[in-house]
């Protein structure tokens, strides 16, 4: 690059971000998002556009760490990267897969120019993240988590204005990042429009690899492919749903969603397949488990468009119960790592991450909000893990008095205080010898017995209160905490030291609303609730209330629900009558919101209008509205909730608001 072009690029830079002019030679469509990536570089990061540095390559041990909860995902994109590749090879590109934070996990690329392309960063463990390398493809696809391409001199650094890079996000099925796929040239054509065909092309291949790994996460669950082409369908069916052995759609892709979602059609996840198109379980069954070969044509029973389906079986048997048109009960769970994961991405993240790291004497924070299943996930480790033979040991320091945090957990001597136990005591720290120590709410503990934890995590050995010699321990905690440890670090409430020791790996575990897999889970917080030996099972319409709630207390929440619901539902079945009346409001709050009390009244005889008290008459005539759409409908609740155009929940939530409930029901 000649010297004259290179100072061209830093002023032109320098100029566009101190005087808010869009860079004026990029097409029209690019030249904001250019700008706004530049003025990130500059006054965000200080990324100095005439820095000659290389790129920056990650340790061997680094990319490992990397790579290894993405392995599977790893696998998956290899052959996609290999087609895409076959195609593109000659132009001179080479394909880089980022992961989420634009690190190179994968590479190809011709072996015979792999010094020069090292030389570029467009190798195996550069590190591709705007904030180091300023504007690139796989840096600033990850900021705008859209296709992009970044030509030449729309890069930030001088140094990298001779590449051309066209990068496209890879979602997870909850449309979470998951990385991104590149393909970059060295010696690229002038002409921007040059890359236009090998980001169509890029975009293709990378679908191909999310639908791919949508395959292989879902493997346990039917599958309905669908298409609104009959003759595409059984080549390129973009859209998948993965249903459970009950039929409820588990999961769908992102392409699936945009077909059956809108801001007037709710998401099918949660719903019977039987209820989003006109389509038994049973059929489903059969075509998938007799691999018929017929194209079956679906109606989506929201819009009544029609779809041509093909299905497919589950790669193994999966442990539920057969289908049936009701979820029912199955013996209670045994919380191991893979039952947590369900069948949600996130969580099988966390589950591959503990795993791989449960072994290696390496402290594990698990971060989440209440009732996410904290405490069950580390005794999960605790039980996979070499240590399962010895105890897993719990303390929680936000439930015990400050004073008595130390005495539990580094024990006492006999006689050490006035109250103590005349035997004395082995303290938590003790007892979890060899096995493992769980301390909840981590954020609590006072911060004089933080000094301490810290000395015996560094001299492996601890002194009772009390006694003058010291026991040798083997240690290893896992802690969870709710609150933010590193604002507490900085508030100087908790020690950094003893941060960054128990901190060797977080794993963050996603909320319930946020879980792909809600009516799994829900499922088997029923069966941990049902009493043994009686089949419990939900209703649709129960499931789909549950599905859609926002659960501020998480699962714990759900199961206290569930435990109401059993309680007052009459026969084996819950139905949405028998759930708690806070679900069918909409929640307040983040705060956990406890079940109420199980009432001993039974649901009203008369006409529960009379019930109500006088309502404004807005509300009145909002309840006129529904009883009228309703009973036209015949109480057919998806009927009358398309008509109203509202969904289906928010048609139960307004049926409870205004006491109106089925004639069968009454
Ligand atoms: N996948 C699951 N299926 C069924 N029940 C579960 C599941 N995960 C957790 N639970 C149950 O949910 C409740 C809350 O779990 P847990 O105590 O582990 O959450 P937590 O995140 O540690 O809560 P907190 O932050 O309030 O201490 C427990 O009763 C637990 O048995």
């Amino acid at each position: 690059m000649s010297n004259s072009y290179t100072k061209n690029h830093i002023s032109d830079v320098i100029r566009s971000v101190n005087s808010n002019n869009l860079p004026s030679i990029r097409s029209n469509t690019t030249a904001p998002v250019i700008h706004s990536s530049w003025k990130r570089c500059f006054n965000d990061y200080s990324i100095d556009p005439s820095s000659k540095s290389k790129p920056r390559i990650i340790t061997g041990s680094a990319l490992k760490e990397c790579q290894e909860p993405l392995e599977e995902f790893l696998f998956i994109a290899k052959s996609g990267m290999k087609s895409l590749y076959e195609k593109i090879a000659t132009a001179g590109y080479v394909i880089l897969l980022g992961d989420a934070n634009g690190v190179t996990i994968d590479y190809m690329g011709n072996p015979d120019t792999e010094k020069e392309h090292r030389d570029a960063g467009l190798y195996l463990g550069s590190l591709w993240a705007e904030s180091v390398e300023g504007t690139c493809g796989v840096g600033t696809c990850i900021e705008e988590k859209r296709p992009i391409t970044i030509h030449r001199d729309e890069h930030f650094r001088a140094r990298h204005i001779g590449l051309s890079c066209s990068t496209t996000p890879l979602f997870f099925p909850d449309g979470t990042l998951l990385g991104v796929l590149d393909i970059s040239q060295l010696h690229p054509p002038q002409s921007r429009d040059s890359q236009l065909l090998a980001l169509q092309m890029l975009s293709y291949s990378a679908r191909l690899i999310e639908n791919a790994y949508f395959m292989r996460l879902y493997k346990d669950c039917w599958i309905v492919r669908f298409s609104c082409m009959k003759a595409f369908v059984e080549v390129v069916a973009e859209s998948f749903l993965a249903v459970s052995n009950e039929g409820y759609v588990i999961a769908a892709n992102q392409s699936a969603l945009t077909q059956l979602q809108g801001p007037q059609l709710p998401s099918p996840i949660g719903r019977h397949v039987s209820a989003v198109f006109d389509l038994r379980m049973e059929e489903l069954v059969e075509h998938a488990t007799h691999k018929t070969t017929t194209i079956l044509p679906i109606r989506f029973l929201d819009t009544g468009y029609q779809y041509f389906a093909t299905f497919r079986a589950p790669e193994k048997k999966s442990p539920l119960s057969p289908p049936k048109k009701e979820t029912r009960s199955k013996p209670s769970p045994h919380f191991t790592l893979d039952y947590l994961a369900g069948t949600d991405p996130r969580m099988a993240y966390n589950v591959n991450c503990a795993k791989r790291l449960m072994n290696r004497n390496i402290s594990i924070l698990l971060i989440g909000e209440t009732g996410t299943g904290k405490e069950v996930f580390a005794r999960a480790i605790h039980e996979a893990s070499d240590r399962a033979s010895k105890p897993f040991v719990a303390l929680n320091c936000a439930s015990i008095p400050e004073s008595l945090i130390e005495s539990e957990l580094f024990g006492y001597k006999q006689g050490a205080f006035t109250g103590a136990n005349s035997k004395g005591m082995r303290g938590k720290i003790l007892q979890s010898s060899g096995g493992t120590l769980f301390l909840d709410e981590i954020g609590d503990m006072p911060f004089n017995l933080q000094t301490r934890l810290l000395r015996v995590l560094a001299e492996r050995e601890v002194q009772p209160l009390g006694s003058e010699s010291v026991i040798k321990v083997d240690l290893n905690i896992i802690c969870a905490t709710l609150r933010n440890l590193e604002e507490l670090v900085r508030e100087k409430q908790f020690r950094e030291d003893l941060y960054y020791r128990l901190n060797g790996i977080t794993i963050k575990l996603p909320p319930l609303r946020e879980r792909t897999d809600r009516a799994l889970v829900i499922e088997n917080a029923l069966a941990a609730e049902a009493e043994p030996g009686v089949e419990t099972g939900l209703a649709p319409e129960a499931l789909e209330i549950l599905a859609a709630y926002d659960w501020p207390g998480n699962i714990r929440q759900l199961r206290n629900a569930l435990r109401f619901s059993i309680a007052i539902s009459e026969g084996e079945t819950i139905h949405a009558r028998d759930l708690p009346p806070d679900l069918l409001k909409a929640p307040t709050s983040g705060i956990a919101l406890p079940a109420p009390a199980p009432s001993p009244e039974p649901l009203p005889a008369q006409d529960p209008a009379s019930l109500l008290p006088d309502l404004p008459p807005q509300d009145a005539q909002e309840r006129e509205k529904l009883l009228r759409t309703l009973k036209k409908n015949k109480w057919n609740i998806t009927d009358a909730s398309r008509e109203l155009c509202v969904s289906r929940s928010t048609l139960y939530r307004k049926m409870s608001k205004y006491h109106l409930i089925p004639p069968n029901e009454l």
